[in-house]
């Protein structure tokens, strides 16, 4: 378990070099699609996540006892880095329909393909690869194992802390976090004065496009003025900004489920279309984060069963579940009625 391997890795995918996965099933030589240029090939290949091969027609070739395993495809003729894109990113499918028909060819090792759509995600890149003959001499080994030690959130630590009054409080104070392989720098916002009432805390995921830009098509930003609010009224409370863009997936993929959503897919298809979960979250950073701020009980405030669950089960005591409902608008009333329906989310 090496999460610097990961680190390496990440870093490589990002600049579009190569990877080398090893895992106990075998090796597999990959660049990415989305950044890096198509190797020059007789027969190319492709990896690419389970649902862009149901969307490609290659759902009757798929190993049953294996389906949701990533695929490897053969890409018949000349493969250039345009067309490489257009067959991994559904959000093209408009504007690039002429693609295929493809064969799927027998996968070689399973648990390493699935480690690089993991990697794919953690890099914020559409979850596709070149399969290559041979990697670049230089090209960084990973296993599954050093992909999970990369997001084990126990390395996370308090880096910096500061006095920071803003607008609903002139007393806060911002914590910020750093761990020992992942770059995010999580941070806390404490709201108020600490004493001894249970303090309101709230798990914010970034949504730069709600936050910062007022995006309309989510409740981000009312939710985080709201709770900041909320915890204005309280005695004290925690915002706990999670730098987990997109539900996970990241901005760029962000904006891809978007480009899918304006085509009339809701947020949970739009993710899993594009060969991602539905939430690729991990919710144990805030309980990190709440044990670095010796916060062991706390009143909190969301309509998400999901966080409530990860955060009890790994030790946080929750009093009291606080609702936080934003009014809905033209543009995010279909969002909010599929978090409802379809993610859980209580009223
Ligand atoms: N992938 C994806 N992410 C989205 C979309 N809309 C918002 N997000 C992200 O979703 C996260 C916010 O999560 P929500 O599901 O709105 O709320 P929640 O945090 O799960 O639950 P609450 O605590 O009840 O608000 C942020 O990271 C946003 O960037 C979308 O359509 N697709
Ligand atoms: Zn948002």
């Amino acid at each position: 378990m090496n999460a610097r391997a990961a680190a390496r890795a990440l870093d490589a995918l990002a600049r579009g070099w190569d990877i080398i996965v090893d895992a106990p099933d075998g090796q597999l030589a990959l660049r990415p699609v989305e950044t890096g240029a198509a190797p020059e090939a007789a027969q190319p290949r492709l990896l690419i996540s389970a649902a862009r091969a149901i969307t490609l027609k290659l759902a009757n070739q798929k190993d049953a006892a294996r389906p949701d395993a990533p695929v490897c495809i053969a890409v018949p003729g000349a493969l250039d880095s345009a067309l490489a894109v257009a067959i991994a990113d559904p959000s093209l499918d408009l504007s690039r329909p002429m693609k295929g028909p493809f064969a799927a060819q027998p996968l070689p090792s399973p648990q390493a393909a699935e480690a690089a759509m993991q990697l794919a995600r953690l890099a914020g890149l559409l979850p596709a690869y070149h399969i290559l003959t041979e990697a670049e001499a230089e090209a960084p080994r990973v296993t599954p194992a050093d992909v999970a030690a990369y997001a084990d959130p126990t390395t996370l630590r308090i880096a910096a802390r500061a006095r920071l009054p803003v607008s609903t409080s002139d007393t806060a104070e911002i914590v910020a976090f750093r761990s020992d392989a992942d770059f995010h720098e999580h941070v806390a916002l404490i709201v108020g004065t600490p004493d001894d009432s249970l303090p309101v805390v709230r798990l914010h995921s970034e949504c730069l496009t709600g936050d910062v830009l007022g995006s309309l098509k989510c409740d981000c930003g009312p939710q985080l003025h709201g709770a900041l609010h909320a915890m204005a009224h309280a005695q004290w409370g925690i915002l706990l900004y999670l730098r987990q863009e997109g539900r996970g997936i990241g901005l760029i993929n962000k904006l891809r489920a978007y480009q899918l959503q304006d085509q009339g897919f809701d947020t949970v298809d739009a993710n899993n279309r594009l060969g991602f979960p539905t939430d690729a979250r991990d919710f144990a950073v805030a309980a990190q984060m709440l044990k670095a701020l010796h916060v062991p009980a706390i009143r909190l405030m969301t309509n998400n069963p999901e966080k409530q669950a990860v955060l009890a089960s790994l030790g946080v005591t929750i009093a009291e579940r606080l609702p936080l409902q934003i009014p809905a608008n033209p543009h995010n009333a279909h969002y909010l009625v599929t978090k409802r329906d379809r993610t859980g989310h209580q009223l």
